[in-house]
C-alpha cells in the first residue's frame, strides 16, 4: 500500500511505538483506509465445535446445507462450505502437510490433549499453519516474519516446539531452520498482531472467536484507547474475499495524523486496558484518554461505567427491529449531540462514546459511518462488532 502514491496511509517509524500509519491527506468520517487479506488464518474452537465453520473460510456452515464436503483424508475433522473451499485448502490452508499434522494434533494420545491445554492446541494449530506456508508459499512466510514480536525459547514455546515437530514430522535442522527459537519468535508474532474473527453476534453469550487471522499491512496499526479508525469484517457475507478485513475512519482526520485501532472493547477500564496492553503487547499506553484517566479517582471510574450503559430516554434503545435491514428509513436514531443533559463536563472524551460506542447491550462495538458516497459523508453509523445500523443526526 505504501508504494501506491494515492493510498490515503503511509507507513513511518517513531521513535516509541516502532512502525505506524499515518494519514497522507486529510480523510473523511468512514473513508476506507485499508482492504487487507490474511497471510493465514486458523480455528479458534475446540475441534469438536469447529464443525460450525468452514475450516478453509470460516463461514457459518448451516445444519441445512447441502454443500458441505469434508478433506478425503481426515473425513469429520475438516469441513468445508462448498467444492471452491475444499479445492482451495487443499493446496493452501489444507495441504497433506496440514491435514496429517492436525490429525496427529487431534489424536487421543496427542499430549495437548491429554494435558487439557486448551490454548496449547490453538498455537500448535498456528504454529502448523506457520509452518506449512514456510513450505507452500514462503514469500507469505516472509511476510509473517517481517512482523513485531521476537522471542527467544522458554519452557512453553520449547513444550510446544516439541509437540509440533513431532506432529508434524519437521525435518530437524533442514534448509527451512525450523528450531524452538524460531517457533518461540512465531507464537510472538501471533501474540502481537492477530485479530480474532468473532463468532456471530449474539447477545445472550460471551464474544468469543471462531478464528485468528494475521493480517500483513493491517498489523501495523497501533494501539489507541480512542481510536481514530476500527476493523470490520463480514466473514460470513457470500463475497469471495470473506476474510479480508475493512479499516474505516471513524471521524474528520486531518493529513500526517497516526491512524490507531484499539486492540480490545473500547469500554475497558483504565486498569484493565493497562493490564491487557503490558502481557499481551508488552507496551505502557500512554495516549491522551490514558493521561486523564490514570488520574482519576475510583468513584470516577464508575461513573464513566455507568455511562456506558445509561441510555434513558435519549432514544438508543436496542430492542427496536433495525437490524436485518439497512434502508436508511427505518433506522433507530442514535443521539449524537455532546450536550446531553447530565454530561458530565469534566469528562473530555465522552463524546467519543456517546457518538461512537455501541448502545447495544453486551455489543462493546465501535461505531463508524458508512464510506462516503461521492464525497458526501454518510449519516448511517454501522457497528463493528454486532452489526447493527443507527442513523446520526447532526
Ligand atoms: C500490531 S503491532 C503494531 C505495529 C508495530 N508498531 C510494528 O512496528 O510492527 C503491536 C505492537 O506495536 C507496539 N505498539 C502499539 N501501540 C502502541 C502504543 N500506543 N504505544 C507504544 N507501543 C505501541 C507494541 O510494541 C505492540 O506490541
Amino acid at each position: 500500500m505504501s508504494h501506491h502514491s494515492n493510498s490515503p496511509i503511509q507507513m513511518v517509524e517513531l521513535e516509541n511505538k516502532g512502525r505506524a500509519l499515518v494519514s497522507t491527506k486529510p480523510l473523511k468520517a468512514g473513508e476506507i483506509l485499508l482492504k487487507d487479506s490474511p497471510i493465514l488464518l486458523y480455528s479458534a474452537l475446540p475441534s469438536s465445535s469447529a464443525a460450525n465453520y468452514c475450516s478453509h473460510c470460516f463461514r457459518t456452515i448451516s445444519s441445512q446445507s447441502t454443500t458441505t464436503l469434508s478433506c478425503p483424508n481426515c473425513s469429520a475433522a475438516s469441513q468445508f462450505c462448498s467444492p471452491q473451499c475444499q479445492s482451495a485448502a487443499l493446496c493452501t490452508s489444507h495441504t497433506p502437510f496440514v491435514c496429517s499434522a492436525l490429525r496427529r494434533l487431534g489424536a487421543a494420545d496427542s499430549p495437548l490433549l491429554l494435558l487439557h491445554h486448551h490454548d496449547g492446541l490453538i498455537q500448535a494449530r498456528f504454529l502448523i499453519a506457520a509452518y506449512n506456508l514456510a513450505i507452500a508459499s514462503p514469500s507469505k512466510f516472509q511476510s509473517l516474519l517481517s512482523l513485531q514480536g521476537d522471542a527467544l525459547s522458554d519452557d512453553a514455546s520449547v513444550f510446544l516446539h516439541s509437540v509440533v515437530s513431532t506432529v508434524c514430522q519437521l525435518p530437524n535442522s533442514g534448509g527451512l531452520g525450523f528450531s524452538a527459537d524460531l517457533t518461540a519468535a512465531l507464537l510472538a508474532k501471533d501474540k502481537l498482531n492477530a485479530f480474532g474473527l468473532m463468532e456471530p453476534f449474539d447477545q445472550g453469550k460471551q464474544r468469543s472467536v471462531r478464528a485468528y487471522g494475521l493480517y500483513p499491512t493491517a498489523s501495523f496499526f497501533n494501539h489507541d484507547c480512542l481510536p481514530n479508525a476500527c476493523r470490520f469484517d463480514y466473514v460470513d457475507s457470500s463475497e469471495f474475499s470473506n476474510t479480508d478485513i475493512t479499516i474505516r475512519v471513524i471521524h474528520d482526520l486531518p493529513a500526517g495524523r497516526e491512524i490507531c485501532l484499539s486492540y480490545f472493547p473500547v469500554n475497558f477500564k483504565y486498569l484493565e486496558r493497562q493490564q491487557r496492553l503490558k502481557e499481551d503487547y508488552d507496551f505502557v499506553c500512554d495516549c491522551d484518554r490514558c493521561k486523564v484517566e490514570a488520574n482519576w479517582s475510583d468513584d470516577e471510574e464508575e461513573g464513566e461505567g455507568e455511562m456506558d450503559h445509561d441510555d434513558g430516554d435519549d432514544g438508543m434503545d436496542e430492542d427496536g427491529d433495525g437490524d436485518d435491514d439497512d434502508e436508511e428509513g427505518d433506522l433507530e436514531t442514535t443521539d449524537c449531540g455532546m450536550d446531553r443533559e447530565g454530561e458530565d463536563d469534566s469528562f473530555p472524551h465522552a463524546y467519543f462514546f456517546v457518538r461512537y460506542m455501541c448502545s447495544v447491550d453486551n455489543c462493546g462495538g465501535t461505531l463508524a459511518p458508512l464510506p462516503p458516497v461521492d464525497a458526501r459523508p454518510s449519516t448511517v453509523m454501522e457497528c463493528n462488532v454486532c452489526g447493527s445500523f443507527s442513523k446520526c443526526e447532526d
